[in-house]
């Protein structure tokens, strides 16, 4: 989990730059958290929030610019610093003919999160009947309180989240609540969620994404 002997910011970006087709994304992108907590990262539609997160994961590369997880850059120390983080990314993009129980067995190799925390999760949301579903016949619902259990199990100090209650059953959200309230002192956790009401109710920090892009870089 969190390495609180460490010095260097939980996440750091430094002139972080990316275009999309013709269209700049972000010209130079800098800022840092530093401490646990859960972060609501806010912007209209469209405005670079997905390619954010995603190049926070490391699923996307910048065009310029560095991710740093305490301190490991994600491009050149790429192994380690994965390991520094769980990312649920928008939608399911995972192989439809894995079965639930082979992508939580897959996701604790990776961080090695530890089997009961992931039996528990997978009860609270329900999803025991559907372990050995493939991805490809879940609903959408399903498959990605799969994806959920899989991050929320990990110990990793930062967690990535890329509408995380979309799609999720009242019962679903009270779990999802109790599993960030647990982790706001031990890690950090950057999400997004349009939602008003559910940014309050799960106690988050919100940040405007116009905000972070006027920080001098
Ligand atoms: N492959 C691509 N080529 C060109 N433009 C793209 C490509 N992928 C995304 N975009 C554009 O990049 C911009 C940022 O998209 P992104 O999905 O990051 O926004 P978002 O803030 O997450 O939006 P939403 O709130 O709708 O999920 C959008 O204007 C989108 O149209």
């Amino acid at each position: 989990m969190l390495n609180t002997a460490a010095t260097a910011p939980l996440l750091q970006v430094n002139q972080l730059g990316k275009q999309l087709g013709a269209r700049v994304i972000f010209r130079s992108l800098s800022f840092a958290w530093a401490q646990p907590e859960l972060v609501c990262v806010r912007a209209p539609n469209g405005a670079g929030k997905t390619t954010l997160l995603t190049m926070l994961a490391g699923a996307a590369l910048p065009d310029a610019g560095q991710v740093l997880l305490q301190g490991l850059d994600l491009a050149r120390s790429r192994e380690q610093a994965a390991r520094q983080l769980a990312f649920v990314p928008d939608g399911c993009p995972i192989y439809p003919f894995l079965t639930g129980r082979e992508w939580l067995a897959f996701a604790a190799s990776v961080h090695g999160s530890s089997p009961a925390a992931s039996d528990d999760l997978v009860a609270r949301f329900q999803i025991t009947p559907h372990l050995d579903t493939r991805f490809g016949a879940m609903s959408l619902g399903t498959a990605r309180k799969f994806l959920l259990a899989s991050a929320l199990a990990s110990d990793a100090p930062v967690l990535i989240m890329d509408e995380p209650t979309n799609g999720l059953d009242t019962r679903s959200l009270a779990v999802f609540k109790d599993c960030l309230d647990q982790r706001r002192s031990r890690g950090l956790v950057v999400l997004t969620c349009h939602d008003t009401q559910q940014q309050q109710l799960l106690g988050v920090r919100t940040v405007e994404l116009a905000d972070l892009e006027a920080v001098p870089a």
